[in-house]
């Protein structure tokens, strides 16, 4: 039986920017997904949540950074939850919703080199597939030698997406609006007007 391929790429978003839009675009030609499903966060365990955009105000960037591509779906799913949200329910959720379907979570380097702090990692690796991507926040080598830990104790791959290196952050974005730099090319267009509309980050 053919299985439909799902991509989730879950984050912050807090903006979204262009190094999420290419991590995902390139994820879903290398591995041949069929859709990738946005999941901005709800209240994760590791943030501290004070500091972080309204949840309605991700969501709604992510939607029209992603509204010109037909295989990106959004998804409210975590910030409708109440509570800290945890991948690993995430991924139930979304095995109990579509049948006859293979998920892959979208990681940047830093997501995996915590992935051992998540709840229930080896469930989670056991149920879903995990893609990651280098990062110039992270060594290569750290990266490498988590990647060796989690194939050593958990019997699972992570698969390292072929992309060049993305040196671009949300935190990088929020400081250039906070010195008052430009973010164009940084975000899509229509997220930096939603930007400036709202005056997000700007203290
Ligand atoms: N430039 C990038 N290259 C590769 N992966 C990225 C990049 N930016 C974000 N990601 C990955 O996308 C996912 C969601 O990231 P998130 O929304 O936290 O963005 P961020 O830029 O890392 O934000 P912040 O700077 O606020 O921590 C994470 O797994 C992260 O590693
Ligand atoms: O489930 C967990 O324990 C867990 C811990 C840390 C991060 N995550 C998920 O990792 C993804 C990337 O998170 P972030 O903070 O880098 O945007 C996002 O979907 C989070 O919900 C999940």
């Amino acid at each position: 039986m053919i299985k439909y391929k799902m991509g989730i790429m879950g984050g912050t978003f807090d903006p979204i920017h262009i190094g999420h839009l290419i991590l995902a675009e390139e994820a879903k030609n290398h591995f041949g997904l069929d859709k990738i499903i946005f999941i901005p966060t709800g209240k994760p365990p590791h943030k501290h949540w004070d500091n972080v955009a309204d949840s309605v105000h991700r969501y709604e960037m992510t939607l029209i950074a992603t509204i010109d591509n037909p295989d990106f779906i959004v998804s409210s799913i975590e910030i409708d939850r109440e509570g800290t949200t945890y991948t690993i329910d995430t991924i139930k959720y979304l095995i109990n919703q579509y049948n006859n379907t293979e998920f892959y979570f979208i990681t940047g380097a830093d997501s995996i080199v915590e992935i051992f702090k998540w709840k229930d990692t080896e469930k989670l690796l056991s149920l879903c597939n995990f893609i990651t991507a280098k990062r110039a926040i992270v060594s290569d080598n750290k990266l490498e030698k988590t990647i060796l830990d989690i194939e050593k104790r958990l019997g699972t791959t992570i698969d390292i997406l072929p992309i060049p290196y993305i040196d671009i952050s949300s935190t990088n974005i929020r400081q250039r609006i906070k010195r008052g730099k430009s973010i164009k090319y940084y975000v899509q267009d229509g997220v930096r007007e939603y930007i400036l509309k709202n005056k997000l980050y700007i203290d």
